[in-house]
């Protein structure tokens, strides 16, 4: 069958009509509910994930159309704290595919002692729609193809990478907060209030991007982000699966969205392409063309190259997104905090390039404590190790994907103490990296690792910096009790939403 043409058999019409008609009866006469019971015994039933003389491993029960995957993602802390009754150890759904969630650093560590041999499942369990949209992107990657587009793309990305380009980074920061007064929702006498939302979300975008494209013009970027538009709006069938695990019934059921998807995959290749052409024709030479031209010479197909920008750019903007948002609320809305980063800055303002890429700072432990409490998933994407992990018991099966509950690790575990919940970057000044290792999960482990993170904490750091150095930043609405804050549940992560309310010092 193609689900280009349509083609398909009569008997394979025949089998999808009966299984249809079949499903439709099943849930009118006996409910939602006798389905899931079913399907979560069925797919039980063999203990699957874990080895036949393993301890058996529980878990919540499989949820129509998708097991446990909506849970997991869009309410991840709530789900975090109900499945703690199914112990340390136990099995969440992807579709079919059975997933073992660790909670203790005892497990993470035994988890992460391979971890530069860990490996992605096929389209990261999600299927065939994310499979189309991703699944030749880098972090989707394994083995000699992760080694040999890691070798195109890290380059960009090093720490020493990074750094090079400190200044561009910092004076984009610095011009982005003199004008922030134009995305005013409202302005009184000598402040004016911002969405966290509006205000923060395009300038960690364009700075990406214009670390891969080179400087861009206006133009280029409102092309960038129209297109930007056209693929947010399919995050829609990444994450709620059903008939998008497939070609074919994606194919019968929603032909609109695998049309979106085409349209989208036009569209930016033939952003890319014009990019490359306008850098050619001036002789720049920005990291696009050299990526082009590993594909002109064969090294990366045009899937590998385009699904990578995506994964850079479009997919990782709800990540970069969060972890501002969060970093700004949080600091917003705790004083002490607040002043030690303004005096701060203020000791260090005759070199402000070189306090941005240290780690030993207040800023950087304001950035890190927020991604602690804060985690952009509260279930990590998930990896497998090759060899069998035996964590008290429970043998997991070599390829069986693995997935850490970060709260568990970063907010629930003792190494934390009793108040692990309050946002307090100086708990950091003390702890020795290697401490943090397996207590503490923000850019992931092993060769997997972030490979965006040193730009990124840039970023991140740039804009708080000349924002709380420009502005007295106060949440508009102020923090509820219990530090219940907005949540901008729009995108794919949390993000902190709501308004500041912003006065020039
Ligand atoms: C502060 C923001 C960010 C955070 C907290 C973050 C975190 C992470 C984490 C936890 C992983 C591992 C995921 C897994 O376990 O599967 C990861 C992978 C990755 N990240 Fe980031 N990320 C951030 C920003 C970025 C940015 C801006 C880029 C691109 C410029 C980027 C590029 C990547 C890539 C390519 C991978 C896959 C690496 C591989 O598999 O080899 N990240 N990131």
């Amino acid at each position: 069958m193609s689900i280009v043409t349509g083609e398909l058999s009569a008997l394979g019409w025949a089998a999808i009509g009966i299984s249809l008609t079949v499903l439709f009866v099943v849930i009118r006469e006996f409910g939602i509910a006798v389905l899931e019971t079913a399907t979560s015994w069925f797919l039980g039933a063999f203990n699957p994930g874990v080895l036949p003389r393993s301890k058996p491993v529980s878990g919540p029960k499989w949820r129509f159309p998708n097991g446990l995957v909506i849970q997991r993602f869009t309410d991840g802390r709530a789900s975090s704290a109900k499945w703690r009754e199914y112990g340390s150890v136990y099995r969440l759904w992807s579709g079919p595919h059975p997933e073992i969630v660790i909670t203790t650093p005892k497990d993470f560590k035994h988890f992460g002692s391979d971890a530069n041999d860990h490996g992605k499942p096929h389209n990261m369990n999600f299927g065939w729609y994310v499979g189309q949209v991703l699944g030749q992107c880098l972090g989707f990657q394994n083995g000699q193809e992760w080694v040999r587009m890691r070798k195109i793309f890290d380059p960009t990305f090093t720490h020493s990478a990074a750094v090079t380009r400190i200044e561009t980074v910092d004076s984009a920061a610095r011009k982005y907060v003199e004008r922030l007064p134009r995305l005013a929702t409202s302005t009184s006498d000598k402040s004016f209030t911002l969405s966290l939302g509006e205000a923060f979300t395009k300038f960690p975008y364009f700075l990406t991007a214009s670390t891969i494209y080179g400087p861009m013009t206006e133009a280029e970027e409102d092309d960038l982000w129209r297109i930007t538009q056209i693929r947010s709006a399919l995050s829609l069938y990444l994450f709620s699966g059903g008939p998008y695990r497939f070609a074919t019934a994606s194919w019968l059921f929603d032909r609109g969205a695998v049309r979106r998807l085409r349209d989208f995959e036009r569209q930016w290749e033939d952003f890319n392409a014009r990019i490359v052409q306008t850098r050619r024709a001036r002789g720049e030479n920005p990291p696009i063309i050299g990526y082009w031209e590993q594909y002109e010479g064969g090294i990366m197909t045009l899937p590998e190259l385009l699904q990578t920008l995506d994964e850079l750019l479009i997919f990782n903007l709800d990540v970069i997104t969060h972890v501002i948002t969060w970093c700004i609320t949080l600091i917003a809305d705790h004083d002490h905090v607040k002043q030690e980063l303004i005096d701060e800055v203020a000791t260090n303002q005759h070199d402000l390039l070189q306090y941005l890429t240290k780690s030993d700072t207040h800023l950087h432990r304001c950035f890190a404590e927020s991604m602690r409490i804060r985690p952009f998933t509260i279930f990590t994407p998930g990896e497998y190790s090759n060899e069998v992990k035996n964590f008290n018991g429970v043998l997991v099966k070599p390829g069986t994907q693995i997935l850490l509950d970060v709260l568990a690790i970063n907010v629930r575990n003792p190494f934390w103490g009793t108040n692990s919940e309050t946002f307090n970057p100086s708990r950091l000044k003390n702890i020795k990296s290697s401490d943090l290792r397996y207590n503490l999960h923000s850019f992931g482990i092993g060769s997997r690792k972030c490979m965006g993170q040193y730009v990124a904490s840039h970023i991140v750091k740039a804009l708080v910096l000349h924002l709380f150095r420009e502005y007295n930043v106060v949440l508009a609405d102020g923090a509820q009790a219990g530090g219940s804050y907005d949540v901008d549940k729009s995108g794919w992560t949390p993000k902190a939403g709501g308004y500041l309310q912003l006065t020039k010092r």
